[in-house]
């Protein structure tokens, strides 16, 4: 049954591991968020906090030796967890659009782009010839390829990287998607192309109403894009709020640490704040703070597990000793 009237998904104490020789890889412990319709949610985190895998586990793309351990998935109120895989691969060819980081692993060298995207679309369904061409050009449209109808023949290695990673989007916004998750999409391109990128998406997401994930090692890129921001760490979410809290009042000391490294944030010519230690290993990780043997606030305390504490109506931090209001 689907509710029209509920978030379009909810993620709901994910927990997703992987069963190695070496033990268990716990990569995401009890995420919580959700995505609304005409949203953008940005996750954020340095690499290895889980941000791929919490991705993976919507797409129902975890494979073995990996598995969702307990949680729910709701994408317009039906339970993702559990759905049969073929159910799961029509929604994820319908509903639920994917786009990963590098496009000339997505694209087909010898295939032309035209043919590429309108596969996506002929996939899933049964359409007139002039309706795929017609959706193809709207969708090359979208994300500001010019002169759609004459590139549609083009092979992929004529065009630039920035232009590859738009068809890359294309592809996935031909069919319409409800939801979009989008993994470092743009990571490896100029930043002014970048800029371009972002723009296009969120202007796509304000008039399609579609839901967007955005997963960033990069909060600048985040300030620009997301709506919200959910904070991992270590496999679990350490906070979540409007991008203007997050950036500008950030909570939890991980967040504040992350928001220290960012480069407009330090002097120029300086070198970037590192935050000092490591990160845990994910390897049987204990059910306390992750953040705890980093923290300059840590208390006996954040050795048993910390609850997320709900501040607001948008805003969840998951810290015993938080600090004042403003950094
Ligand atoms: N197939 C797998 N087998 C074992 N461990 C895995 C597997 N896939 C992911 N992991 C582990 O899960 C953890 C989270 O990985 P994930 O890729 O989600 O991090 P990330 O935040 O997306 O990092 P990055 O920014 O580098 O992509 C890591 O410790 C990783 O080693």
């Amino acid at each position: 049954m689907t509710d029209r009237t509920g978030p379009l998904l909810q993620v709901e104490r994910l927990n997703t591991s992987f069963e190695t020789r070496a033990g268990t890889v716990r990569s995401v412990r009890d995420v919580s968020f959700e995505v609304g319709r005409g949203e953008v949610v940005g996750i954020v985190g340095e690499s290895g906090s889980g941000k791929s895998v919490t991705g993976l586990s919507i797409l129902g793309l975890i494979e073995r030796p990996g598995r969702i351990v307990s949680g729910a998935i709701r994408f317009d109120g039906e339970d993702l967890v559990g759905m049969s895989e073929a159910r799961m691969r029509r929604m994820r060819g319908a509903r639920i659009a994917m786009v990963f980081q590098n496009p000339m692993m997505t694209l087909n060298p010898v295939q032309k782009i035209g043919a590429q995207i309108a596969e996506a679309l002929t996939e899933h369904a049964r359409l007139p010839a002039r309706e795929v061409r017609a959706r193809c050009i709207r969708a090359l449209e979208a994300v500001g390829i010019p002169s759609p109808e004459a590139r549609m023949e083009a092979y992929p290695h004529e065009f630039s990287g920035g232009m590859r990673q738009r068809i890359v989007i294309a592809a996935a916004l031909v069919t319409e998607p409800d939801l979009i998750i989008a993994d470092e999409p743009t990571t490896a391109l100029d930043v002014t192309i970048q800029a371009q990128i972002i723009h296009q998406m969120r202007r796509l997401i304000d008039e399609t109403g579609a839901g967007l994930i955005w997963i960033s090692h990069d909060l600048a890129t985040l300030s620009e894009l997301a709506d919200r921001i959910v904070v991992m760490y270590a496999g679990t979410v350490v906070e979540t709020g409007t991008t203007a809290e997050i950036i500008g009042a950030p909570r939890h000391p991980y967040t504040r640490q992350l928001l220290a490294s960012v480069p407009s944030a330090n002097a120029p010519g300086r070198p970037l704040r590192q935050i000092p230690g490591m990160m845990p290993s994910l390897l049987d990780i204990g059910d306390g703070c992750p953040f705890a043997s980093r923290c300059e606030r840590r208390t006996e305390g954040c050795a048993r597990p910390v609850p997320p504490a709900v501040l607001s109506e948008t805003r969840t931090v998951r810290c015993l000793n938080l600090p004042e209001d403003r950094p």
